[in-house]
């Protein structure tokens, strides 16, 4: 088995949760599915709620800001003028929820209405989320051995707590110490890590980040924190050069803690 071992230095495991705790296809065939499905009942059904209207605020404030974008979707604001009016406005929701997705755009305004649809089917027991078997054992002996452990997802917090809370492994949520997610910056920005080593109150090179997206390990390197790319059944192909500049982990537990 190859060992990578983690710098002394190193105080806190910081996780990407798509491609690295779980299976790509948990995602892309369970929960986005989910969302096209239910999206325009959940609207019809939550219209005249806070929550919601401020979900389609921020999905109106997106998609004014992605109006040059190639096939965008804007929506409307409301005028008020009844019944049609009200069904035109959900339909544009829909058609820009569905032309995100079908970029596998990661914005804040797309993700928070996602974790606010998937909260029904996780508390309801209708959804439970997969981690590859090798993760919990691995978090679990982490901590043992004193290490902090947060995520970092393009997913918002709430659906970050959803998929920990109900997974096929139970309620795992005690085992993680804290999340962030693109309200503290995209992951492909270096600035976002300064910001959670802040935030933690570590220096970014107490951190090591594992993530399945060389763009994101490439930006968070940038501000100095550790990475280890990680290669799983289903994730994106790496290229020679990315294979031989980034570590390489297939298993949580080829991570060598001198402490533990
Ligand atoms: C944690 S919520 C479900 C996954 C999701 O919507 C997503 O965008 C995951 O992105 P990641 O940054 O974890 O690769
Ligand atoms: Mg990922």
């Amino acid at each position: 088995m190859v060992v990578l071992s983690v710098p002394a230095e190193v105080t806190v495991i910081l996780l990407d949760i798509e491609g690295t705790t779980t299976p790509i296809a948990f995602v892309k065939d369970t929960l986005f599915p989910y969302i096209k499905e239910n999206v325009k009942e959940y609207l019809q059904t939550h219209w005249e709620e806070e929550e919601c209207q401020q979900d389609v605020s921020l999905l109106r404030k997106q998609a004014e800001e992605d109006a040059h974008l190639d096939g965008a979707v804007p929506i409307p604001a409301a005028s008020g003028n009844g019944v049609d009016d009200l069904q035109q406005m959900i339909q544009a929701v829909v058609d820009n929820v569905y032309w995100q997705m079908s970029h596998d755009r990661k914005t804040t305004a797309l993700k928070q209405l996602q974790g606010h649809m998937w909260r029904a089917a996780f508390t309801a027991g209708c959804l439970k989320a997969e981690f590859f078997a090798d993760v919990v054992p691995a978090v679990r002996k982490w901590r043992e051995a004193g290490m902090k452990v947060y995520i970092y997802s393009s997913g918002s917090v709430e659906a970050q707590k959803l998929l920990f809370g109900h997974s096929t492994e139970g309620d795992i949520l005690e085992l993680v110490d804290g999340h962030f997610d693109t309200k503290i910056g995209h992951k492909v920005e270096s600035e976002s890590y300064r910001k959670i080593a802040d935030s933690i109150g570590c220096s970014t090179n107490n951190i090591l980040f594992l993530t399945d997206v060389t763009l994101e390990a490439s930006a968070a390197e940038e501000a100095d924190v550790h990475v280890a790319v990680v290669v799983r059944p289903g994730n994106a192909g790496l290229t020679d050069d990315e294979k031989t500049y980034y570590n390489l982990i297939t298993s949580f537990s080829e991570l060598y803690l001198p402490s533990a």
